[in-house]
């Protein structure tokens, strides 16, 4: 919960004796991940630019008829750089800076594909239940600003990039929507993926502004693999995780925003268990800090009203279908997580342990199919 502690791995890293922590990290995360070999200019921007820098590789067996399938993808999580109750645009635009100088740098260490947090555009105000100005950060998937930024980093540094926003849905009375965009290298828009679950757990009031997204769980065939995106919340459930599977996701990138108290110690085990489940690699992203707001806001639980959420924990990682994972990022700064992976490691695990082939899907769809009806009745055998 502290924002004191740095991370859990400088923690370990600090009070492990030596001669146990090889074993240690062998254990807590299937070993110790291969560090990439980044350019100098690299560090030295993330050091100027005041953030982390951190790169791992996961490694796959040659296989004989398929070539490596070599991919890097960056992850990014920051503080929002100005206080809340700056004028909307100039948020905006802070933040727009803010990314461009951490895509620089993931563009010199070779990533193809980044992928920043949920809502990255502005401060998490879902708490605190107003709409203004709050409603005023959400733009159009389609040709907003911020897609548009976002295409011109794509096509200047040949990159894929998905950015989680506030969408406003013109075509269909200016709804709002919690959307990842996912933009081509070649700068085109691929499409968009919406939310499927919203939370409705301790300060997070978001379906006061937004509903469960209807574009289902869309996969997106980049030049880099195949690639899906499962927004925050619904790391929880499996089965989200699952149709992404099901639809082709090599890489299924997760874009959260949550915080210390909530949801800490459930943060390295639910999307690292995806990757294990459904034989694909996984990319959960937390931002950092704490939110302040002018207006001071309950939670609805008899406690006093209060301006701030909680801290969010940063701590992005990468997990492999193996179930081998990074270290995280940082709790408490902005960051950058390079990590190089061969994606022909998804189908190597998935034919070790099958679990696509032993997962008796037609055994629970038609179990499911009837628990969903209203007059189910649980199959409970008693004496
Ligand atoms: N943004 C969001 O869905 N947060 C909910 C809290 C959590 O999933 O940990």
């Amino acid at each position: 919960m502290a924002a004191t502690l740095e991370s859990l791995e400088s923690c370990l890293e600090r009070h492990i004796p030596p001669e146990d922590l090889a074993e240690v990290k062998r254990i807590l995360y299937g070993g110790e991940a291969r560090k990439l070999n980044l350019p100098s200019a690299a560090w030295s921007a993330a050091q100027e630019g005041d953030f982390e820098l951190q790169g791992y590789g996961f490694e796959a067996a040659p296989e004989q008829l398929r070539r490596p399938r070599i991919v890097r993808v960056g992850l990014v999580q920051n503080k929002i750089p100005l206080p809340t109750d700056t004028p909307v645009a100039v948020q905006v635009a802070a933040l727009h800076r803010r990314i461009e100088e951490i895509v620089a740098v993931a563009a010199m260490c070779g990533v193809n594909i980044v992928c920043f947090q949920e809502a990255w555009t502005m401060p998490f105000a879902f708490c605190t239940r107003e709409k203004l100005p709050w409603t005023e950060f959400a733009e159009s998937a389609e040709d907003g600003p911020t897609t548009k930024f976002c295409q011109e980093l794509a096509k200047k540094y040949n990159l894929v990039v998905v950015s989680p926003i506030l969408e406003r849905d013109e075509v269909h009375g200016g709804i709002l929507w919690n959307t990842a965009v996912v933009i081509s290298n070649s700068g085109a828009v691929l499409g968009k993926s919406r939310k499927n679950h919203i939370p409705r757990v301790g300060d997070f009031n978001e379906s006061t502004y937004y509903m469960e997204g209807n574009t289902g769980h869309p996969v997106f065939q980049t030049q880099f693999g195949a690639i899906a995106v499962n927004i925050c919340y619904g790391r929880h459930h499996p089965l989200n995780w699952l149709m992404f599977s099901m639809n082709g996701a090599e890489i299924i990138f997760n874009p959260s925003a949550t915080i210390g108290t909530l949801s800490e110690s459930l943060w390295p085990i639910e999307a690292r268990n995806a990757a294990i489940a459904n034989h694909c690699f996984t990319c959960p992203i937390n931002r950092v800090g704490t939110e302040y707001y002018k207006n001071a806001f309950t939670s609805g639980d008899g406690g006093k009203a209060h301006h701030e959420l909680g801290h969010f924990y940063g701590s992005s990682y990468v997990a492999a279908p193996d179930g081998s994972r990074t270290p995280g990022l940082s709790r408490t700064r902005d960051g950058l997580l390079v990590a190089e992976m061969d994606l022909n490691l998804c189908r190597q695990v998935g034919d070790k342990w099958n679990f696509k082939m032993t997962g008796r899907y037609d055994m629970y769809a038609e179990k499911l199919a009837e628990a969903i009806q209203p007059y189910f009745m649980p199959s409970i055998i008693k004496e």
